[in-house]
Parts: structure tokens; sequence; C-alpha cells
């Protein structure tokens, strides 16, 4: 089943410039959906048209679920400062109707029972980030949408997050935004990438995976690239990624030797090669580049 569908969405706030352009995208249930692109590239516009916050310019949506059955976890938070962490639960609680065990049930799931009586204006940014989670899901909406959820978070409570979403009901819709591409692989099975206001890629995370697999080599290196070294290999292989301790090249592109003995020649220590090995934050790389 089709939650929401979007057709030829366009999105402009001046009628000059187009945020989004031609963006068609369906939401299904059971999908774990990675939205991905860079600042700015109009994540947050996209999901507050899902929402139904924004009015598309152009284009047809349909949807076949309530506001009721939708949560939200915006990136600025939407969360009452003046209220208690558990005062904020049993609010948003009692505006969703939901069974008030529910808040205890989320304040001992997600630790957060030290912090449960303190007023939201004396948490850190990470405490809020938590509340305001388990205010998006306090009424275990069908469709969840996640603006950056693992922001502000340290490890223990990013893993916790992560795991809660794993766990989440199957048969619910989870559409996520994160700039830590770790993060996504691991909640998400669907990529959708945005660049320049127009979907780049919309892929299962195996498909892409898989895509990129065969071609992708990583040498990863004991010494440090510095920035001279990086111009010097970048100058005779520009489609290779640099980064501080490894090199990634498209085997179909560069003999892997040919890169190895630049490196040698420049000093470089290798680590060890990988092969066959593709990660998101690769992939992603590497799409933006063959833009660029
Ligand atoms: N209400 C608005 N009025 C005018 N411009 C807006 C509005 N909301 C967003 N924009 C512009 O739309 C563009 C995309 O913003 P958006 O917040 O969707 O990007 P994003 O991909 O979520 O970015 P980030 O990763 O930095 O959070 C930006 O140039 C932003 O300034």
């Amino acid at each position: 089943m089709n939650y929401i569908e979007l057709h030829n969405i366009a999105k402009s706030f001046d009628n000059k410039n187009y945020i989004l352009k031609d963006i068609n995208l369906s939401l299904h249930q059971g999908d774990r959906v990675g939205i991905i692109g860079g600042i700015g590239s109009g994540k947050t516009t996209l999901l507050r048209i899902i929402l139904g916050l924004y009015t598309p310019t152009s284009g047809k949506i349909n949807r076949n679920i309530s506001n009721h059955e939708i949560g939200y976890l915006p990136s600025t938070k939407g969360i009452i400062e003046e209220f208690t962490v558990r005062e904020n639960l049993i609010f948003w609680s009692q505006t969703y109707q939901s069974p008030i065990h529910v808040v205890e049930e989320l304040i001992d799931r997600l630790n957060m029972d030290k912090m449960a009586d303190k007023k939201v204006s004396l948490l850190s940014s990470g405490m809020k980030q938590k509340l305001a989670f388990a205010c998006s899901i306090i009424h275990s909406p069908k469709l969840l949408i996640l603006d950056e959820p693992t922001v502000n978070l340290d490890v223990e409570n990013r893993s916790l997050i992560k795991k809660f979403i794993q766990e989440y009901p199957k048969e619910s819709c989870i559409v996520i935004t994160s700039h830590n591409f770790d993060d996504i692989e691991h909640m998400c099975n669907r990529i959708v990438m945005i660049v320049d206001g127009t979907i780049k890629v919309k892929e299962e995370l195996n498909k892409l995976k898989s895509d990129f697999q065969s071609s992708l080599v990583r040498i990863r290196t004991i010494s440090k690239i510095n920035q001279q070294q990086s111009i010097l290999i970048k100058e005779e292989f520009p489609n290779v990624l640099v980064k501080d301790h490894e090199v990634i090249l498209d085997k179909q592109i560069y003999k892997l030797n040919d890169v190895l003995l630049k490196l040698i020649h420049l000093n470089i220590e290798i680590r060890d090669v990988l092969e066959n090995e593709a990660i998101l934050e690769d992939i992603y790389l590497r799409l933006n580049k063959k833009e660029g």
C-alpha cells in the first residue's frame, strides 16, 4: 500500500528559483527511506511537502493516510520549553489521544528516567533531541518522518535511537534525512538522493551497493595523506576520492596498480586494499562527483 505518492512535484518560494523539480516518489508500507543530499539541497522542504506543511508550486499528491497517523521529528524541535520532559510527553499523548502508559514506556525504553522531571529549557541539545524523537512516536504513527534524528546525540544514544527505529513495527513507513551515512545505512533500505533539487538516485540500498561493488576499490593508508600529496594524486587521477587515510578508485576508470605505484612514489605507506566493498558515503561522493 502506498501511503503517499508525489507526482511531478516542484517547489519555489519566490516563483523564480526552484528548490525542488520533477519529484516523483511513493512511500509504501514497510519502506525505510533515507533521503540524502548536500546542505540546502531541499531535503527538509521535501519532507514538509510530504507532510502537507508546504504546498507544492506544481504537481500532484495522493494521500492514503490521515494526519493523525503521521509522526514528525522536525529539524527545529517542536517541544515546549516550559514543560518538563514527562509533561511534554503527556501533552503529546493527550493531543493524539494515545494511551497514557506509553509515556512511561518511552521514558523507560529511551533511558530518559533521570531527565523525566527536568524542565526542557534546562536540557542539553542531545537530551532535547531524544525528547523530540519520543514526542514524534508517542502515537505509534504508521508514517514516521524524521529530519536528522541522530544529530546532537552521543554514540550511546545514537545507537539507542537506531535500535528503536530498527525494531519499529515493520508495516509502518519511515522516512529519514541525515548527513550521517552510516546511520542511514543502518536504518534504511531505500535511498533517495537529491542533487540540485531533483532526485538523482532512487534505489534499494542493496542494489545500489551491488551496482558499485564490482568497480570500487579502497586503498587504506598508514600515513596520513597531506594536501600536497592529494593534489599530486588528483592531477594524475582526477576521478579518485582522496581522504585522510584512504584513496578510493573505480577500477573501470583506473588500473589499481597505477594508483598504487603513484602512492608508493609519493612515499605513502599502504595499509591494505579492499575490493568489492561499497559504503553509502563513497557511493554518494562518487555520484556527486560525476555530476560536478
Ligand atoms: N520557507 C522558506 N522560504 C524561503 N526559502 C526557503 C524556505 N525553506 C527553505 N528554503 C530554502 O530552500 C533551500 C533548501 O532548504 P532545505 O531546508 O529544504 O534544505 P536541506 O537539504 O534540508 O538542508 P540541510 O541539510 O542544511 O538541513 C535552501 O536554500 C533554503 O534557504
